[in-house]
């Protein structure tokens, strides 16, 4: 296991925000930590890291337990935070080889490692530039370089993609999935469900400190009753018609707004043909139909009855 979390507890005085977690994490993962906004994703990244001091339980990474002056670790870790931490007086070029040096001695290889990172988040054009200069998804693709240099075994980034321009975004992602290709283990927390679907290996979905499920995608969908979604456009619908469908054969729920019915149904092999065939024999008129999985959200809502994004 790269990563060992046992039965660890952080309060905040009163506020249990690590509640009794346990986790391992693989070498070789792109793992994702998914939970909404104050779910505990930050505090359990620096705990971790020995960056903050827990109340119970213990860590270990690569096999060793981790400390807060365990550098023959820390050198192996690479962060990234979600607050950008950079010097504006050095360039983009300086900030990279100035993060790389405190790991690397040999300065040719800190040169080296610097232009690789700079060519990895596509920052080739602006080396010579003050983070001020930067846009905030340039700025945070420095901010990434910086983290990963010098080569980490572990890599771990805190809700990289916050606020950051669709362009960046996919260049962050798309450079994690590389990294992870190269060897480096990954930790990745995000309330964006879609990055967690795209990039993960496993996802734990967290909420109040708790690990609530843990799986891959397809493993998380699975433990929930939807196995289907079908969405359909409809200009009209009574409430009689409404009570109806939601007594077709496998269906868990209907909802229909602004023109729009959604019905969750368990899985079943004619779901979408019983509901074309109700539609069509009352004379209701629809238009696009669209059939889809659960999504992580519905995974969310169902283990903690609220959505991901609230
Ligand atoms: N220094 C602190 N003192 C007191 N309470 C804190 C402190 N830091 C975090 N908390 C609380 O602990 C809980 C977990 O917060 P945390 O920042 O770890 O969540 P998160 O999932 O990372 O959320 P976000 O995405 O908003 O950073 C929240 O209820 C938060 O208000």
């Amino acid at each position: 296991m790269l990563v060992k979390v046992n039965n660890l507890v952080k309060r905040y005085d009163q506020l249990v925000a690590i509640d009794h977690l346990n986790l391992e994490i693989k070498e070789g993962e792109i793992f994702g930590l998914l939970g909404p906004n104050g779910s505990g994703k930050s505090t359990f990244i620096n705990c971790i890291l020995s960056l903050l001091k827990y109340d119970k339980g213990s860590i270990y990474i690569f096999n060793k337990p981790m400390t807060p002056d365990a550098y023959d670790i820390k050198r192996d870790i690479g962060v990234i935070f979600q607050n950008v931490a950079v010097f504006d007086e050095l360039t983009v070029y300086e900030n990279i080889a100035y993060f790389c040096s405190l790991y690397v001695k040999d300065k040719s290889e800190v040169k080296r490692l610097t232009h690789e990172a700079i060519s990895f988040v596509s920052l080739e054009e602006y080396i010579k530039h003050y983070p001020k200069k930067l846009s905030g998804g340039l700025l945070r693709r420095l901010n990434i370089a910086c983290g990963i240099a010098h080569k980490p075994k572990l890599i771990i980034l805190d809700e990289p993609t916050v606020a950051v321009d669709p362009q960046s975004r996919n260049k962050i992602l798309e450079g994690i999935k590389e990294l992870n290709k190269q060897g480096a283990t990954v930790i990745y927390t995000t309330h964006y469900m879609e990055e967690a679907e795209q990039l993960c290996n496993r996802i734990a979905i967290m909420d109040k400190g708790k690990i609530l499920a843990l799986g891959s995608k397809e493993e998380l969908k699975e433990m929930i009753s939807i196995g289907e979604k079908i969405t359909i456009e409809v200009f009209e619908l009574n409430n009689i018609r409404i009570q109806e469908i939601k007594r077709l054969p496998n269906v868990l729920s209907v909802e229909y707004q602004d023109t729009i019915l959604t019905i969750k149904s368990i899985k079943g092999k004619n779901n979408l043909v019983h509901i074309i065939e109700y539609l069509s024999s009352h004379e209701i008129i629809f238009h696009q139909v669209i059939t889809e999985q659960p999504s992580l959200n519905d995974v969310f809502l169902e283990i903690t009855g609220k959505e991901l994004r609230d």
